[in-house]
C-alpha cells in the first residue's frame, strides 16, 4: 500500500427530492486500501459508489479519484477516469445469452470503436489476456459456455474478470455477493482480494454481511443515514463496535436482525 490517496472525498451531500442519501461524508482512501462499507439498506453505500466513477453527482461537496477533480471530467476526461475504474455488481450483469469469453471481452469495448460481435471480432492480444483472466478466476475452460448457464459464483468471476480487461486502478463491487449463498460469497470474496493485492488495486466494496467484512477488509467504513459512523481498520476491531451502526434503527428491532441481508425489512415488520 502507498501512501497516495486513491479516493478523497470531502463533505459530499447528496439530495434525492426530500431524501438526504449522504450527508456530509469526507473519506479518504489510500492507494492499495481495501475498505468495506457497511450499513443498512439505504444508509447510502450505493450511492457512494456512484459518485466515484461519476455515475451520480454530488449536490454539495468534492471527490478527487486518481489525481482528478470528478466534478470537473466530461467527455473524453470521464470516459479515462472510468477505464481505470472496475465495477462489480450484486447482479453480475453480464449477457446471458452470450458466451463467457465475449462477456469478458465487453470489459474492452469503451477502449474500441465499432461494435463487435462475436469474439473474433477483437484483437488477438485481447482474447488472449480474456483467456488469462479466466484463467486466474478459475474459469479456464468455460469460455465458450454460455454465460446464463453458470452458477451464480461463476458468473460473478466472469463480472471479476471482465473488470480486469481494463486493468483498473480502482475496483468498485456494490454487494458483489449478496445474491449467493455462504460458501460461494466466501470463495468470490476471498478472490476479489486475492487479485486487490496482486495488482495493488484500491478495492470499496459494500456488504451487509458483518463477519465476512471484518474478516475480509483492511478497514470497514459504516454508514448510517448518509452519515460516515464508523471509520476503523478491520483488524482487531470487536464486534460490538461494528453492530452499533445498525443500532437504533428502530423501537424494538435489535442489532442482530436489523444487520441481516435483504430480508430486513420483512424481519422488522414481523418484530415490530
Ligand atoms: N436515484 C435515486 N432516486 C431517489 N432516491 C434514491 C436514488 N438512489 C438512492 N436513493 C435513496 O437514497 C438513499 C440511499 O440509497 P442507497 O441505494 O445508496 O443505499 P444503500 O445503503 O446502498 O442500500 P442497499 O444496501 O439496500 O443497497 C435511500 O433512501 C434511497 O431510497
Amino acid at each position: 500500500m502507498s501512501n497516495a490517496h486513491a479516493v478523497e472525498i470531502d463533505g459530499l451531500v447528496k439530495l434525492y427530492g426530500g431524501t438526504r442519501a449522504l450527508d456530509g461524508v469526507s473519506l479518504t482512501v489510500g492507494e492499495g486500501e481495501i475498505v468495506v462499507l457497511l450499513g443498512l439498506s439505504g444508509s447510502g453505500k450505493s450511492t457512494l459508489l456512484r459518485h466515484i466513477n461519476k455515475l451520480d453527482v454530488p449536490t454539495e461537496g468534492h471527490i478527487r479519484v486518481l489525481g482528478e477533480d470528478v466534478a470537473s471530467l466530461r467527455g473524453k476526461g470521464l470516459r479515462h477516469l472510468r477505464s481505470r475504474i472496475g465495477v462489480v455488481f450484486q447482479q453480475f450483469e453480464l449477457v446471458g445469452s452470450l458466451s463467457v469469453l465475449e462477456n469478458v471481452l465487453t470489459g474492452t469495448l469503451a477502449r474500441l470503436s465499432g461494435p463487435r460481435l462475436g469474439t473474433w471480432m477483437y484483437p488477438k492480444e485481447l482474447r488472449t489476456a480474456a483467456l488469462g483472466h479466466l484463467d486466474r478466476v478459475g474459469l479456464a475452460g468455460r469460455e465458450h459456455q454460455r454465460s446464463d448457464t453458470l452458477s451464480g459464483g461463476q458468473q460473478q468471476r466472469v463480472a471479476i474478470a471482465r473488470a480486469l480487461m481494463q486493468s483498473p486502478e480502482i475496483l468498485l463491487a456494490d454487494e458483489p455477493v449478496a445474491s449467493l449463498d455462504p460458501e460461494s460469497s466466501q470463495q468470490v470474496m476471498d478472490l476479489i482480494r486475492e487479485i486487490g493485492r496482486e495488482r495493488g488495486l484500491t478495492v470499496l466494496c459494500s456488504l451487509h454481511q458483518v463477519e465476512l467484512a471484518m474478516s475480509w477488509g483492511d478497514r470497514l467504513v459504516g454508514l448510517r443515514a448518509g452519515k460516515v459512523v464508523l471509520d476503523t481498520p478491520a483488524s482487531g476491531v470487536d464486534r460490538d463496535s461494528v453492530m452499533q451502526i445498525y443500532s437504533a434503527v428502530a423501537p424494538g428491532v435489535p442489532a442482530e436482525l436489523a444487520a441481516l441481508d435483504a430480508t430486513v425489512p420483512h424481519l422488522r415488520q414481523a418484530v415490530s
